[in-house]
């Protein structure tokens, strides 16, 4: 029997981070870069106006009042995207936009609340559609470089914008085009197929025969791994024939970074994934000392060594060991650390109101319902969601949790502190 974190670190041997491609902004979302981005040209390119205002020099409003303005000649209207700015002189000022380029000449803007608009009245709350007036009251004075974001006041030219190894979140893309970047090198989206297998199988949405189920673990996986990162295939479930999944996965190889199977890994007289990939180079069928999900297949498939992960058939199993495997190993092919952030561990009490079985010498992951320490308190609290049986998908639809269960532990008292794996 392999232990959990044998057959984890086993996994982790054998997955490598994909090969970087050059990715258009938006389809890199989530990736990791894999070169450092410095900041080419200077952000903001340009001195820019912070207001609606108008841009003066300092000494021309010194001191001045509401009751004691200056009187400055407006000498032209600089809106954001103007190339063509007009000179600012003594005695006069430019109408100025929020983004616009600072003119030459002007130390500072104005902003038009402090000031009569150009339309000769009192302070003006707006700025008054179309041209400007020929002349701006200003009524309170600005400092040198007042309301003016300088060039390079966000990112300087030749600074470090983004370190290799940075996750793209919208600010970081939003940073990447505001550089002028069209395209970066990232670690892609790992491509997953998944693929249950069963002759008992029905899609969902077709009535069901007698003694037949509804497919539900290719969508359950398939979503774990489009939440794992990952682009996600769901491939119609097979039945329990080894040529035909020989072929089906032949087949799906060529789209697949990582196949995930699920069903076919006991001990039956049908257990189909293990009959069609047994023999096959790399594809180590194992007992694992958990619960549930004993029976695992895992190995690299075909001459490109694709993963291959065989989950268990029961659907509380091979959700558990996506979760617990599988995962990690998105993750880590993604470029990103196998520990996962988004699947924090935390230590806390289990709430029940009698002791729980655990098997002897196996790891067991129970579904729970997880509750953040009350104030004062060390831990939180886990309660138990359901049995322990790996059909009970209701209850892991009501869970947001898994509870960990040591392997030496065979009961386990209300009280106790476990280690806790938050789904989110
Ligand atoms: N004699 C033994 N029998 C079993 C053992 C064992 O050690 N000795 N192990 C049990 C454990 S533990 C598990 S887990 C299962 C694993 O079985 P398989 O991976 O071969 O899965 P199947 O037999 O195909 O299915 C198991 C169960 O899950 C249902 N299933 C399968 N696929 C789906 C699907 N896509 N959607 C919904 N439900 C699915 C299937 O109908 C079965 O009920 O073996 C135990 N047996
Ligand atoms: O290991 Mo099975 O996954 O217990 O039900």
């Amino acid at each position: 029997m392999w232990s959990v974190d044998e057959h984890l670190a086993d996994i982790l041997r054998s997955v490598r981070p994909l090969a970087p491609i050059e990715l258009p902004l938006l389809d890199a979302a989530g990736c990791v870069l894999t070169e450092d981005v410095t900041v080419s040209a200077a952000l903001p390119p340009f001195d820019n106006s912070s207001m609606d205002g108008y841009a003066v020099r300092v000494a021309d409003v010194e001191g001045v009042t509401e009751e004691f303005p200056a009187v400055l000649g407006v000498v032209g209207d600089v809106a954001a995207g103007s190339g063509n700015l007009p000179t600012v002189g003594p005695g006069q000022a430019a109408r100025i936009m929020t983004g616009a380029p600072v003119p030459p000449g002007a130390q500072a803007v104005v902003p038009v609340e402090w000031t009569d608009g150009g339309t000769g009245g009192g302070p003006a709350s707006a700025m008054a559609p179309g041209a400007p007036g020929p002349e701006v009251r200003v009524h309170r004075p600005v400092t040198e470089g007042q309301h003016i974001r300088p060039r390079g006041s966000d990112a300087p030219a030749g600074a470090l914008a983004l370190p290799a190894g940075t996750v793209l979140g919208p600010p970081q893309l939003g940073l990447l085009a505001a550089l002028g970047r069209p395209a970066v090198p990232v670690r892609p989206r790992p491509r997953v197929v998944v693929l249950s297998t069963g002759s008992e199988l029905t899609a969902p949405g077709e009535p069901l025969e007698p003694g037949r189920i509804h497919d539900s673990n290719s969508f359950a996986l398939t979503a774990a791994a489009q939440a794992a990162g990952a682009v996600a295939f769901r491939v119609a479930a097979v039945a329990d024939d080894a040529a035909t999944l020989r072929a089906v996965l032949e087949d799906q190889l060529a789209r697949a970074d990582l196949v995930v199977t699920s069903g076919g890994v006991s001990v039956g007289a049908y257990d189909v994934v293990k009959e069609a990939l047994e023999r096959e180079s790399g594809i180590e069928f194992r007992r694992l000392a958990m619960q549930p999900g004993k029976p695992q297949g895992f190995g690299l498939l075909g001459p490109a060594g694709v993963p291959l992960f065989a989950l268990p058939g029961n659907p509380v199993s091979s959700y558990v060991s996506f979760e617990l495997f599988v995962r990690p190993a998105l993750r880590a092919m993604a470029g990103l650390p196998a520990e996962d952030p988004h699947r924090p561990r935390v230590r806390a009490r289990l709430v029940a109101d009698a002791p729980l079985a655990s098997p002897p010498g196996r790891r067991q992951f129970l579904r729970g319902a997880y509750a953040p320490a009350a104030p004062g308190e060390p831990l939180g609290t886990v309660a138990p969601v359901g049995g322990a049986g790996s059909h009970l998908l209701a209850a892991l639809a009501r869970a947001d949790a898994l509870v960990e269960v040591p392997e030496d532990l065979t009961e386990v008292a209300p009280g106790t502190e476990l280690t806790v794996v938050l789904l989110g």
